[in-house]
């Protein structure tokens, strides 16, 4: 099993790795993951769930296309943010696309809420969080470990972690059933 993820952050590698071990290594013995760098078509700061989701797709597909479309599945996973009424949530969504059928599935993380305080700097200073929660911890990559979701919850759930449920959901199409639960 050969996967391709366009992304080399990592926590984001670092989450594709334990997922696919976790869901594939019984059935397919060795799980192999590379990840490419992509440029992901949308915002570095996406501000709505559907731009996240283009920037999931894009590195989903043009991962595959950097591998020489050897992997059998390219994911994407995109952070953004996402207003629902009045408040303001941060969320990933993940993409899987199945080089042999073009197929495609989708998950996102569980979401939790910005504060106004971080989404001024966002909206208004125009920051990216990454940036944001550089400049309040006073660390350096955060994105790359913990991320905004391990500093936000004291360790208690880091970005990989948060991003491996919805990872697996986007692999669900390819997991389950096709004729029974599935659209061809
Ligand atoms: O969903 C998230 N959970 C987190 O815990 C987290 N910590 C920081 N961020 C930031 O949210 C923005 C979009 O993320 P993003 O997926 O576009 O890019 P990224 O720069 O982190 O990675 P990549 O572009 O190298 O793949 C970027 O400023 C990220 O750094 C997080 N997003």
């Amino acid at each position: 099993m050969h996967i391709v993820v366009g992304t080399t952050n990592k926590a984001k590698v670092a989450c594709v790795v334990s997922t696919a071990e976790t869901i594939f290594a019984v059935a397919h013995g060795s799980v192999t993951v590379e990840a490419v760098d992509v440029v992901s078509g949308v915002s570095s700061q996406p501000m709505s769930a559907e731009e996240s989701q283009r920037g999931a797709l894009q590195r989903a597909k043009l991962a595959i296309e950097q591998s020489g479309n050897t992997a059998d599945f390219g994911v994407g996973l995109e952070g953004g943010v996402e207003q629902i009424g009045d408040r303001w949530f941060e969320c990933g969504w993940m993409c899987v696309v199945e080089r042999a059928t073009g197929r495609i599935g989708w998950g996102s993380s569980a979401r939790f809420e910005m504060s106004q305080k971080i989404m001024r700097k966002i909206i208004d200073e125009k920051k990216e969080l990454a940036e944001i929660m550089d400049e309040l911890t006073g660390e350096t990559d955060v994105r790359s470990h913990a991320g905004a979701m391990g500093i936000l919850t004291d360790g208690h759930l880091g970005r990989a972690a948060a991003y491996s449920h919805g990872l697996i959901f986007a692999f669900a199409p390819f997991l389950s059933d096709r004729e029974k639960y599935w659209d061809s």
